[in-house]
């Protein structure tokens, strides 16, 4: 991974906490008179046992505690709005990254590459998020004034001094110890509850292959493994972070008796006034607090900086798109340009300086074996992979002069597998906008031929669909697929496999819709096993382990290559090869 990217992407969210400079410089600044109201405490108790018990004047004691009530009674205000202040931090940080994280999450996993799960990344963002709003923030700011507070400490008494450094030394050596001792856990206890979390998910999605094929019980075997060794990590950790953090409380607690004791001899001494003895015990559970602190919430930072380089990784892998400028609606002109495709995260190339032109009112059936590189030049061609080498240009640009967005609107793409997402049919057909034009929405469906079945279903094209798809059949999926993929009036529509689930109406409605596509105009690109998906091309490419066999008018490239093409498509001559 090039160090550059992960410090592209770190820029990219040092830059959005950057924004939010002058909210940090105003809790710097409260923090700074909610420290220095800290000093109330103990300064009461100062004039309290040195000059009102002195003096035993009642009204100096009432003046005293009326000031001191007034001061916390600030202090409290002054740290709530501090508080307010971190959480709209965390939440204008979150706001910020939201799309822009859940892009990238898309992009990667539509990538499919290796190294990183696209699953954290909302957590992450989210960790930061809890991070940036919690106390551990305050702690940031508190603890340059340790040691203000220690000084004072010394001013009262330099061995009281030595006693608050040297505790605050051992708890420094806590925060280290719980530092080093934790992030191995934590980082495990992550790692494995998002492997059970990916599991969860897939097999949820696989839920029916699962059942019927008796694999529940092996399944759920292997994900209690991974449950069990996130629990493992968990408890670990909670064990060892609860173990250093009561440790440090208490040793806090501990300390500030200590100092009591040290105190009353230095009283007895007559070294040091009773009210310096309390003072300096309060001064000293206020200037160890932010160590203290540190400790209680070392989790939440800890994974937040472990969010910090994970999304760091992600935004620096995917940066965001570039604006475009919009280009005019393309004519249907296909041309491809000694195309190498590599698969993301791969080293091979699955296709390889691959050629060939397209004209308005063509369709390109493409066949070959299986793992021949059909479905490979589909994702080439809708822009979802990049080439590797050579272009692909449509109407003289290249595809990512479209822009991702862009691109979608000229092409149109049914996938091999058809996967529906919640909403209504006509969601659906609209590519998920919120309030799809029905006229745009209903030309679609006419357009692949799947209006009269979709008025047949229950509630026509309000019919709601499951998160699954689940309600439809796998023809009707395709059929839906067929018609999402022409809404918005694309100028190229590749179809991976358009027909392995229909039926006899199904295909006649596909080989209407292709030879009204291509009356229109447009030109399209088949991926095909089947032969009756390729009656309505003009051209035929073979493919061949990602290379181009054979390219030409289709009955010329069957008759020279198929031995039994006029069974293939029937009535394109006799002769054999
Ligand atoms: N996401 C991916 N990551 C890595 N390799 C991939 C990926 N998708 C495809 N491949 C590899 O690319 C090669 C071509 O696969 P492709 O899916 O393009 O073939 P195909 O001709 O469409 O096959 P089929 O007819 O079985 O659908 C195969 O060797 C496959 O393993």
């Amino acid at each position: 991974m090039a160090i550059s990217a992960v410090k592209a992407g770190a820029d990219e969210l040092r830059a959005a906490l950057k924004e939010s400079a002058n909210a940090f410089l105003a809790i710097g600044l409260f923090s700074f008179f909610v420290n220095l109201l800290v000093l109330t405490g103990p300064l009461f108790m100062l004039q309290v046992y040195d000059r009102v018990l002195a003096s035993r004047s009642e009204a100096t004691l009432v003046a005293l505690t009326g000031l001191m009530i007034g001061l916390f009674a600030i202090m409290g205000v002054l740290d709530h709005i501090r508080g307010r202040l971190a959480a709209r931090i965390g939440a204008n940080f979150q706001a910020k990254f939201d799309k822009r994280v859940f892009n990238a999450v898309l992009d990667r996993t539509s990538l499919n590459a290796r190294g990183i799960s696209t699953l954290t990344g909302m957590r992450d963002l989210d960790a930061i998020q809890g991070a940036l709003s919690s106390p551990a923030l305050f702690t940031l700011f508190d603890i340059p004034w340790t040691p203000f507070f220690l000084f004072i400490i010394f001013m009262f008494h330099p061995a009281m001094g030595l006693l608050g450094v040297a505790g605050g030394l051992v708890l420094v050596s806590f925060t280290w110890l719980n530092q080093r001792g934790t992030k191995a856990d934590q980082e495990r206890a992550v790692l494995a509850s998002r492997m059970s979390d990916e599991m969860t998910q897939s097999l949820q999605k696989e839920s029916d292959t699962v059942r019927a094929l008796g694999m529940r019980r092996s399944v759920s075997a292997r994900w209690q493994v991974l449950r069990d060794r996130a629990l493992d990590a968990n408890v670990g950790y909670s064990d060892s972070n609860g173990f250093y953090t009561i440790t440090s409380k208490t040793f806090r607690v501990f300390l500030q008796s200590a100092i009591l004791a040290l105190g009353a001899w230095l009283v007895l001494q007559n070294s040091m006034s009773a009210g310096a003895m309390i003072a300096s015990s309060i001064l000293i559970g206020r200037a160890l607090a932010p160590i203290d602190g540190a400790i209680g919430s070392w989790s939440l930072v800890q994974r937040a900086l472990q969010g910090w380089r994970q999304l760091s990784e992600l935004l620096g892998k995917v940066p965001e798109e570039e604006s475009r400028t919009a280009l005019p609606k393309p004519r249907a002109i296909l041309e491809v340009q000694q195309v190498t495709a590599i698969p993301p995260g791969e080293q091979v190339a699955t296709l390889r300086m691959l050629s060939f032109n397209l004209n308005p009112g063509q369709a390109l059936g493409v066949i070959g074996q299986s793992a021949s590189g059909k479905s490979t030049l589909a994702r080439i061609l809708t822009g979802i992979w990049h080439p590797a080498g050579g272009h692909v240009r449509l109407d003289g640009a290249s595809l990512d002069q479209y822009g991702f967005d862009g691109l979608a609107d000229h092409v149109g793409y049914l996938p091999q597998d058809v996967v529906l997402f919640e909403g209504t049919i006509a969601e659906n057909i609209a590519r998920m906008q919120s309030h799809p034009d029905a006229e745009k929405v209903v030309a679609a469906a006419k357009k692949a031929g799947a209006h009269d079945m979709i008025l047949r279903l229950p509630d026509g094209y309000d019919t709601r669909l499951p998160a699954t798809g689940a309600k439809l059949s796998g023809g009707q999926k395709q059929r839906i697929g067929l018609a999402r993929a022409l809404f918005g009036d694309p100028v190229l529509v590749v179809l991976d496999e358009p027909n392995s689930n229909l039926d006899a109406e199904g295909s006649m409605a596909l080989n209407l819709a292709i030879r009204n596509l291509k009356a229109e105009g447009k030109s399209v690109v088949i991926m095909a096993h089947r032969p009756a998906a390729i009656e309505e091309c003009d051209l035929i490419l073979i493919l061949e382990n990602g290379q181009r066999l054979a390219f030409g008018p289709r009955d010329d490239v069957l008759r020279a290559h198929l031995r039994n093409h006029a069974q293939v498509v029937p009535g394109t001559g006799t002769g054999s090869k």
